[in-house]
């Protein structure tokens, strides 16, 4: 909460029901930023930008900044991402963040900023629901193919811990729009800290074994609903969940080479284990794509649905398996999985310090900007 509006109640006005600051209080809480010691990081200044421009500036009319302009382009990002909401409703949200910042650095918040987002929790880049003893999180950043960025990841983390102890039976992953889900987003390289390259590829590799522990570590029946194409990481983790259902429109491939990297998601030891070495060579190595079809046939799907059956068909079947006895769900799928739960973590590991290297390699870096150019290209 902002400790500079919520000083002042009185000076608080309501325009249309919605709660909003006034004007000094909006110069109070700009002030306040100077005065943080910490740096909150590249995700949150992108925010406080953002929020700071809609309150002054009103909805992004800016041109849009090419793709090689990566300060800009990412800042330009941030502040469309806000979309229509009002002046009031940007001015209130910045102060909100100045003063959870400022409270965090004087510890007064300090238990609050450290427990996992939970049910009434609110996510940027999640639609986290629970219904019928089912918790789904959909990845909801269609406009981006729900490419995951480095808050989406943390994100899906604290929404998986939050599920593995809520009182649901089975947990949902699925995708917003058109998309499953379009990988790792690639705008994550372009955020390099001040301390270097290498700072980035330790900061990305540590996010990323807790990502795939999340998944390793889940205790309840988890589903993958692939409602649409889905790409690396996303792919690879498919692997650890306990059902796939895909529609039939679903792809599925990994272009770690053509983008300078290696597997991860477990996925070097959960493919050949799924499909046979051979297969997941040709997937892993050679950027094969399969339909859902094919993907079936080498165990990665559970099962197909044609697309215009999919939804109604997959959430009816779940909402019946949501109905059988949690524990005895919960605890079969641990020990069909607990064999195996020190290998995984021991292959996330070894992945995982193969991407901190490949993260710093020149290979990936023109992978990458040959995607930035492609696009600025178009
Ligand atoms: C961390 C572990 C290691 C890595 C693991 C991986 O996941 S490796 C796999 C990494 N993943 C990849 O290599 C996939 C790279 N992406 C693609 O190949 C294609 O975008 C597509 C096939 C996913 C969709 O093609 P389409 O013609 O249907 O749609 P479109 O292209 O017009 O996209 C719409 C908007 O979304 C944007 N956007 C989409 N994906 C990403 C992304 N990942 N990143 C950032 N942005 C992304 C795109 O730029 C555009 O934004 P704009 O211009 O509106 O500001």
């Amino acid at each position: 909460m902002c400790p500079v509006s919520t000083q002042v109640d009185s000076q608080r006005t309501y325009l249309s029901g919605v709660l909003s600051v006034t004007v000094e209080q909006f110069e109070q809480a700009k002030s306040k930023l100077s005065t943080l010691k910490d740096d909150p990081g590249n995700e949150v200044k992108l925010k406080i930008y953002a929020l700071f421009k809609q309150a002054t500036q009103g909805p992004c009319n800016a041109p849009k900044p090419g793709m090689l302009d990566f300060v800009n382009k990412a800042k330009w990002d941030a502040w469309k991402s806000l979309g229509f909401i009002s002046q009031d409703e940007a001015r209130q949200k910045y102060c909100d963040l100045i003063g959870s910042l400022v409270e965090a650095e004087t510890g007064s918040s300090a238990q609050v900023s450290a427990q996992p987002a939970g049910s009434g929790a609110t996510y940027e880049t999640l639609l986290v629901t629970k219904e019928d003893d089912i918790t789904t999180i959909k990845l909801n950043r269609p406009a981006k193919k729900n490419a995951i960025t480095t808050e989406m990841y943390n994100e899906i983390i604290a929404a998986l811990e939050q599920a593995a102890t809520d009182d649901s039976v089975i947990t949902v992953v699925t995708g917003a729009g058109d998309f499953y889900c379009s990988g790792n987003d690639l705008t994550n390289f372009t955020k390099i800290p001040e301390n270097g390259v290498e700072e980035m590829a330790r900061r990305g590799a540590d996010l990323l074994r807790k990502y795939v522990n999340a998944y390793i570590d889940f205790p309840k029946p988890l589903v993958a609903v692939v409602n649409g194409p889905a790409v690396g990481v996303s792919v690879t983790v498919l692997g650890l969940f306990d059902l796939v259902y895909a529609t039939e429109r679903a792809t599925f491939h990994t272009p770690f080479s053509q983008l300078g990297q290696s597997a991860e998601g477990c996925s070097s030891y959960t493919f050949p284990k799924l499909m046979g070495a051979a297969k997941a060579s040709e997937m892993l190595l050679f950027n094969k794509k399969l339909t859902a079809v094919q993907a079936c046939e080498l165990s990665l799907v559970t099962e197909v649905f044609p697309d215009s059956s999919f939804q109604s068909e997959v959430w009816t079947r779940l909402k019946a398996y949501a109905k059988l006895p949690r524990n005895s769900l919960a605890l079969s799928k641990q020990l069909i999985r607990s064999v195996e739960k020190e290998r995984l973590h021991a292959v996330n590991k070894a992945e995982v310090e193969r991407l901190m290297e490949r993260w710093t390699s020149d290979e990936c870096f023109n992978a990458v900007m040959s995607f930035f150019q492609a696009k600025a290209k178009l």
